[in-house]
């Protein structure tokens, strides 16, 4: 059975009824280990960006797994965001291959929108709803029965400590409730694999933590999480694989 049909589609229900697990050790390699392999949802293979004869991203092969999270390590301007941009099927690598449950990525196919949740920046937020709105807007899109929209925002508004805020507009936000909101509306929708660029920005630790534990329930219910940081603490509590890009072999 190809591992995509092993996989069931991560929810915020589901997740709320996992405990949060301990952070595996952090290793440098996966791909020893026959059961991982077996159940590898994201594939990068060998995959470089270069724009205009410069390189955004050097060659860079990982292969991340069911229930996994992987740190993407590396200073300013290394391709962290490129990578998850050729993760995410938002640019076309200029070598190599991306696969997520064996098959190539495609940002058209409903299919693969499904199982593939982004937070590459914050997204596009209309003036004249409030944050409740926005993230039940979301929920709708996805949940399969009206009944659950609520519960399910309230949920996550919750999970971020955005429910006081819930009447707010975006722009009646700081900078760090404005994160939390963007990080409320990627973990309100369900998935297989969560792409995070940075998701620890603007955020006091106790947010960090916060996030923390958002992230380790959705990897204990099988998410797959990519996610840029530059935080040794999000990386140290969270990461099960850190690729460092510019790192020396
Ligand atoms: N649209 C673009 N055109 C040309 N070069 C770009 C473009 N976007 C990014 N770059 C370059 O690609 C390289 C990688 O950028 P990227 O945003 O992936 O790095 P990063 O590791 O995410 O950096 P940071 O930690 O600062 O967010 C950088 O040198 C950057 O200047």
């Amino acid at each position: 059975m190809p591992a995509r049909d092993q996989r069931r589609i991560v929810h915020p229900k589901d997740s709320q009824s996992n405990k949060p697990s301990e952070p595996a050790p952090s290793t440098a390699k996966n791909t020893e280990d026959p059961a991982r392999v077996l159940l590898s949802l994201v594939g990068v293979d060998a995959v470089s960006v270069t724009a205009n004869d410069t390189l955004l991203l050097p060659s860079t092969t990982f292969q991340a797994g069911t229930g996994q999270v992987v740190a993407l390590r590396g200073e300013n301007g290394s391709g962290k965001t490129t990578l998850l941009r050729a993760v995410a099927g938002r640019i076309r690598p200029t070598t190599g291959t991306v696969q997520v449950g064996g098959q190539p990525v495609n940002e058209r196919d409903p299919e693969f929108r499904r199982r593939v949740a982004a937070m590459i920046g914050l997204p596009p937020m209309a003036s004249d709803l409030t944050v409740f709105d926005h993230v039940a807007l979301v929920a709708s899109t996805w949940e399969t029965s009206a009944g659950t929209v609520e519960p399910v925002t309230r949920r996550v508004l919750a999970e971020f400590g955005l429910t006081a805020l819930g009447t707010r507009f975006p722009h009646e936000l700081s900078s760090g409730q404005t994160q939390l909101f963007g990080l409320a509306l990627v973990f309100v929708r369900p998935f297989d694999v969560l792409l995070l660029d940075e998701p620890e920005q603007h955020l006091d630790p106790g947010r960090v933590e916060m996030l923390a534990q958002a992230m380790l329930e959705r990897r204990a219910a099988g998410a797959t999480i990519i996610a840029a940081t530059h935080s040794s603490i999000l990386s140290a509590r969270t990461a099960d694989l850190t690729i460092t890009l510019g790192a020396q072999p």
